[in-house]
C-alpha cells in the first residue's frame, strides 16, 4: 500500500543546514520512497532557500499568517518534493534560520515557527488541492505545534508523528503569546501547550502526536529518566509504547569516499592506502607538522552538549602524547577561545577553524585518523556515522546513539574483528584521557587499526534498515 507523508522541518539539506536535523530531513524522504512512501517536505522560505528554488508553482495562499500574507510554493530539488512557505514578513531577513546576524534569537521565533506549524496543519487538512497526506511527521520544536493544531481541529486529520532530534531545544515562550497562536482556550492546559506557566511547543506536540519517535533506542530510554528527560520525562513515560527510538542513517551517496568531490583522493576499504593522500592534504590545509602520530579531529557545534570543553582542556596532553588535533566548529565563545589558545600554544600540532564549512568537514573525515565525539548526551549523532563511512575511527562517549552505532574495540570485539571504534565513559576529563591513551595504543598497531577501519567502512550506516522501521511504524499507524 502506498502512503503519502507530509514532513514539516525548519531546515533541510541541501537547501539550508545548521545541524543534523537538516541531514535527516533531507535524506529520510529519499529512503522512504524505496518503501512506497511519498514524502512532501514543508519548510520555511529563508532567503537562501528562495534563491535556490527559483520560481515554482504557487499551490496555496494564506491571507494573514501571523501578520502577513504567505504562499506555499511547490518545487522539486535533488529528488525532494518541496513545499516552501514563502512568508517574507517572517523569513526574509539576514542571519540564520534561528538567529540574527548578531547571533541572537530572532525575537519573533515564536511566530515564525508557529506559522510553519499552522501552515503544516492546514496543508495536512487539504489546503493544497489534490493533496491529503496519510501522515504528518513534525521534526523538533519548530514543527511541533503541527499536531497540536490538528488535534484541536474538528475536521478529519491524518495521523501525526513528532520526531525528537534533541530534547534540549523545546521552544518555550511566555504565556502572553498564547492568545496569538489561534488555539482554543482549552489548549491552555496540561494536555495542551501549557508548560510550567509558559507555552511549550515541543511539550504540546509530544502530548498531541499519535506517535513520538526519537533518533536512537538508547536516547529513547535516556529521556525517560529525570537525568535525561529535560523536564519532559514524566510526559514521555506517560506515552508508553508510543515512544520509539530509531537510529539515523546517512545519505551514502553524499558521503562516499569513492566519489566525494570535496576530497583530494578517492579510496575504499579495499584501497585504504590512498587515504594517506588525504591525511597529507589535511596536514597542509591546517599547517600541521608532518609526523607519524594520528590526527584526532572534531567537527561539531562547540557546546556543552558535545563535551568539547573536555577536548579543549585536554589538547596539550593529547599533543604531548604524539597526536595532533584538528577542530572545525563554532559555538560557545569560551570553547572557541580555549581551542584558539591551544592552537596558539601548539601552532603546528593543533589546527583550528572557527566557523561552519560543509566541504571542509568531508576533507576532515577523509584525512583524520579518528573523530572525537565526547558528548554529554547525544540523541543519535551523525559525525560518527560519517567517520565510520570514511574510515575515520569514531572515538565516542557511551551515551545515546553513539553507544548504539559504534562497536568498542574491547578485547572480545577486537579479537572477533568486529570493532569499529573506541567508546569511553563517563564523559569526564580523566575518562577522556584514558580513552585517548587506549586509542593511541590501538593506533600503534597498524594492522589492528587497519582492520578496525575496514570494519568501520563496512558497517551499514545507510538509511536502509531504519527506513524500513519507519515505514512499518507509519503503516501500522494508518491502520489504527
Ligand atoms: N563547523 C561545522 N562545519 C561543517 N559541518 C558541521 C560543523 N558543525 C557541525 N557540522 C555538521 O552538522 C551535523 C551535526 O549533526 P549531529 O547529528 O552530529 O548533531 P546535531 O546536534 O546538530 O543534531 C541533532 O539532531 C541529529 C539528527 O537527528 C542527531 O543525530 C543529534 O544527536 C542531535 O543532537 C553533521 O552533519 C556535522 O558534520
Amino acid at each position: 500500500m502506498s502512503l503519502s507523508l507530509l514532513s514539516v522541518a525548519s531546515e533541510v539539506f541541501p537547501l539550508i543546514k545548521t545541524g543534523g536535523l537538516a541531514d535527516v530531513a533531507g535524506a529520510l524522504p529519499l529512503a522512504l520512497a524505496e518503501h512506497d512512501i511519498a514524502v512532501r517536505t514543508l519548510m520555511p522560505g529563508y532567503p537562501d532557500v528562495m534563491r535556490q528554488i527559483g520560481s515554482g508553482d504557487a499551490l496555496c495562499r494564506f491571507d494573514d499568517l501571523f501578520g502577513g500574507p504567505a504562499v506555499v510554493i511547490g518545487t522539486t530539488l535533488g529528488g525532494l518534493d518541496l513545499l516552501v512557505l514563502d512568508a517574507p514578513h517572517l523569513y526574509d531577513r539576514s542571519g540564520g534560520p534561528y538567529v540574527t546576524a548578531g547571533g541572537f534569537d530572532h525575537p519573533d521565533n515564536w511566530a515564525r515557527f508557529a506559522a510553519l506549524s499552522k501552515a503544516g496543519a492546514a496543508i495536512a487538512q487539504g489546503a493544497i488541492p489534490g493533496f491529503l497526506p496519510d501522515i504528518v511527521q513534525a521534526h523538533d520544536w519548530q514543527a511541533a505545534l503541527t499536531p497540536v493544531y490538528l488535534a484541536v481541529s474538528n475536521r478529519p486529520r491524518p495521523k501525526t508523528v513528532v520526531t525528537v532530534h534533541n530534547l534540549a531545544f523545546q521552544g518555550s515562550y511566555p504565556s502572553s503569546i498564547f492568545a496569538s497562536l489561534g488555539l482554543p482556550d482549552t489548549a491552555w492546559s496540561i494536555e495542551g501547550v501549557e508548560y510550567y506557566g509558559n507555552v511549550g511547543y515541543l511539550k504540546g506536540g509530544l502530548h498531541a502526536a499519535d506517535l513520538v519517535t526519537t533518533v536512537s533506542p538508547t536516547y529513547a530510554d535516556e529521556i525517560l529518566t529525570p537525568a535525561g528527560g529535560m523536564g519532559l520525562d514524566g510526559l514521555l513515560r506517560g506515552r508508553g509504547d508510543r515512544l520509539v527510538g530509531i537510529v539515523n542513517g546517512i545519505d551514502t551517496s553524499v558521503w562516499d569516499p569513492q566519489t566525494d568531490p570535496a576530497i583530494a583522493c578517492h579510496y575504499s576499504s579495499r584501497a585504504l592506502k590512498a587515504r594517506t593522500h588525504n591525511k597529507r592534504a589535511l596536514e597542509g590545509e591546517f599547517g600541521l607538522r608532518r609526523e607519524d602520530g594520528p590526527i584526532l579531529a572534531v567537527v561539531s557545534r562547540l557546546t556543552w552538549q558535545k563535551g568539547l570543553d573536555l577536548v579543549a582542556e585536554a589538547c596539550d596532553a593529547i599533543v604531548a602524547r604524539g597526536a595532533r588535533v584538528v577542530v572545525v566548529g563554532s559555538g560557545e565563545s569560551a570553547i572557541e577561545g580555549q581551542f584558539l589558545a591551544a592552537h596558539a600554544r601548539n601552532p603546528d600540532r593543533v589546527g583550528v577553524r572557527i566557523g561552519y564549512d560543509e566541504t571542509l568537514s568531508h576533507r576532515v573525515q577523509a584525512g583524520a585518523d579518528a573523530i572525537l565525539i565526547p558528548s554529554r548526551f547525544e540523541p543519535c549523532g551523525l559525525t560518527q556515522l560519517y567517520g565510520l563511512r570514511y574510515g575515520c575511527i569514531p572515538f565516542v562517549s557511551k551515551v545515546g546513539g553513539l553507544a548504539d552505532t559504534v562497536i568498542d574495540a574491547n578485547h572480545a570485539a577486537a579479537s572477533a574483528g568486529v570493532a569499529t571504534g573506541v567508546i569511553f565513559g563517563p564523559p569526564t576529563g580523566p575518562a577522556l584521557m584514558a580513552g585517548v591513551d587506549r586509542a593511541l595504543r590501538l593506533y600503534a598497531d597498524p594492522k589492528g587499526w587497519r582492520s578496525m577501519q575496514v570494519s568501520a567502512m563496512n558497517a551499514d550506516v545507510s538509511w536502509r534498515a531504519s527506513a524500513r522501521i519507519y515505514a512499518d511504524l507509519f503503516r501500522d499507524l494508518t491502520r489504527e
